[in-house]
């Protein structure tokens, strides 16, 4: 198996080596991939919860796929229903809203969409947008796009990390931050 150079992280006191991946020549990525990870996952739970203990907020609101552990993880924490933003869509969503993305690690266009029944629990409602990794803020974007639509105001913006330009995320309840690497 090809040997990948890592970037070291610590993460809610857990050391973890991020693989590095090339999202487009010139350019690599540290991945953070927290399916599976279930020591991670409940570390930075516990602390994402604790930075916002403070904060006012009803739903906990995720895009599917890599953050859906987390979103668990912090709705059992904070007893709080979580809401999962999907990709793909299903007769099961009925008359579901839509935002368009394109994120760092996908490079093509994704949708997202908000289930009807959802949508139905959000109309009025405080939310915190959660990611693992804002990069772009084109998931971000998606998301904030998703709630007005349904009706709900974000009140709080969170992630297990931030990466790229750190000066974009000032107002983002984060753990750490990742650098891009560019050749
Ligand atoms: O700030 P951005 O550039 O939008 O990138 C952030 C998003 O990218 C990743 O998701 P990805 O699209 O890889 O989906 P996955 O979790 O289903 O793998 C990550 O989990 C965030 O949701
Ligand atoms: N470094 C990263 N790891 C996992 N998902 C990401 N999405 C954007 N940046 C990412």
């Amino acid at each position: 198996m090809v040997e990948r150079e890592t970037y070291a992280i610590e993460l809610a006191g857990l050391r973890r080596e991020l693989p590095l991946f090339e999202v487009k020549p010139g350019l690599k990525i540290a991945i953070l991939n927290i399916l599976g990870d279930t020591p991670l996952v409940e570390a930075c739970a516990e602390a994402l919860a604790h930075q916002s203990r403070d904060r006012d907020f009803d739903v906990i609101v995720t895009a599917e796929s890599k953050s859906i552990p987390l979103a668990y993880a912090m709705s059992v924490r904070l007893n709080k229903p979580y809401v999962v933003l999907r990709k793909v869509y299903k007769f099961y969503m009925g008359e579901a809203l839509k935002a368009q993305t394109l994120s760092i690690t996908t490079g093509e266009p994704q949708t997202l969409y908000l289930d009807e029944k959802d949508h139905r629990l959000l109309r009025g409602k405080k939310v915190m947008i959660l990611d693992d990794v804002i990069s772009t803020g084109s998931t971000l974007e998606g998301m904030r796009s998703l709630m007005e639509q349904a009706g709900a105001t974000v009140t709080v913006e969170a992630a297990i990390c931030t990466e790229g330009d750190l000066a974009r995320w000032n107002g983002i309840v984060a753990l750490a931050h990742l650098p891009l690497f560019e050749e």
